[in-house]
């Protein structure tokens, strides 16, 4: 039995295209993303700023900015329901309940007119029927498991009397409060300084732990990867290019774009004095090219038909490894022969 085929998925999104209107023209801003978390499973999906990742995290929830952006097509299916179809108030049953969601600025997610304490209750409040004292035991509880020192202080203080790290903490704290299955995690550590990253990421996987919860965590920082996915999805121009376990992504990287990321991870042991970057920048939505590779500009592996040969999602390393570039046979579209291209030339 394939890894694929343990256990059921908690996450299904299939085929899913969102995109923005710009100037009275639709732009697809994320294009045929497939996808499964499992249960438990720590999901990471990686790539520069403007990949994608966001704007796929916002469609899972339902959050993306009404009247400028849509779902195209696709379905997202939690526990076998689609959340494409669902209400509003439908949707304000599942977040919190059984997806939540945190984001890179803490400060923006809380509503600094209230204490924290507040915030953490009115969860509470709007899905159970606990009562005001029991709510109160509950947020300090919570508190407590998400490390934050004098638990019964803090929770009359507001958002602005704590550092950061703290108000991480309190936002993982609220995402955890009704025990979710699934917590979507958009760059919970960007705005942290490193001492800090490193020990949120160290509190999100001790939860994920203690909670059996899944968690998708969204980072443009592949070193933050290493220490906690089970799986890492890469994304570049609004698409999948690559997804592998996590120690086969490190060690034998397929698409070159993924070996780029990698080599932009800063190294101890490498004494240099400029960092890897990589050269150019993401296509944006409104210039996106119709056909061929969306990394070939800044590919030093590109050839002739790269330009030429849209790559399809492809098996590259056995049933769990797939890459979308055209240096492997598997990535070629179906429906392709040398022949053709030549005619079309
Ligand atoms: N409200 C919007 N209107 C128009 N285009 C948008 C909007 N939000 C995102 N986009 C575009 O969609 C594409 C994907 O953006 P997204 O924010 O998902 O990238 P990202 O990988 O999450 O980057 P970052 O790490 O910077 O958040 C980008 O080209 C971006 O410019």
């Amino acid at each position: 039995m394939t890894y694929k085929q343990q256990e059921k998925d908690l996450l299904k999104v299939k085929k899913l295209h969102t995109g923005f209107y710009i100037e009275g023209k639709f732009h697809h801003a994320i294009e045929d993303i497939n996808l499964e978390v499992k249960p438990k499973e720590v999901v990471c999906v990686v790539g520069e700023s403007g990949c994608g990742k966001s704007v796929m995290s916002l469609s899972i929830m339902q959050l993306l900015p009404k009247g400028i952006s849509k779902i195209s097509d696709g379905e997202i299916l939690f526990n076998g329901e689609d959340l494409a179809k669902k209400t509003e108030k439908e949707m304000n049953k599942v977040r919190g309940r059984d997806i939540a969601m945190i984001f890179q600025e803490p400060m923006t997610a809380l509503n600094p007119v209230f204490t924290i304490g507040y915030q953490l209750q009115e969860v509470l409040f709007n899905h159970s029927n606990i009562n005001k004292k029991d709510a109160r035991k509950r947020a300090i509880e919570l508190l407590r498991e998400v490390g934050i020192p004098r638990a019964e202080k803090i929770i009359d203080e507001y958002p602005h009397q704590l550092s950061g790290g703290m108000r991480q903490r309190v936002m993982i704290a609220i995402a955890i409060a009704l025990h979710p299955k699934l917590l979507i995690a958009d760059e919970p550590t960007t705005a942290l300084d490193v001492t800090v990253q490193a020990q949120i990421l160290e509190l999100l996987k001790d939860i994920q732990e203690k909670e059996d919860m899944a968690i998708m965590l969204i980072t443009h920082d592949l070193g933050v990867v290493a220490d906690i996915a089970d799986r890492v999805i890469v994304m570049y121009a609004g698409q999948i290019v690559e997804e592998a376990k996590v120690v086969d992504l490190f060690t034998k990287p397929k698409h070159p774009y993924t070996e780029a990321l990698l080599k932009s991870i800063p190294r101890m042991e490498e004494v240099t004095d400029k960092l890897n970057t990589i050269q150019g920048v993401v296509p944006p939505i409104t210039n996106m090219p119709e056909v061929g590779c969306r990394f070939v500009d800044r590919c030093h592996k590109a050839f002739d038909s790269c330009k030429k040969v849209s790559p399809q999602l492809g098996n590259v390393n056995g049933d769990q490894h797939l890459a979308r570039c055209l240096l492997y046979e598997k990535c070629y579209p179906s429906d392709y022969s040398e022949e053709k291209e030549e005619i079309s030339l």
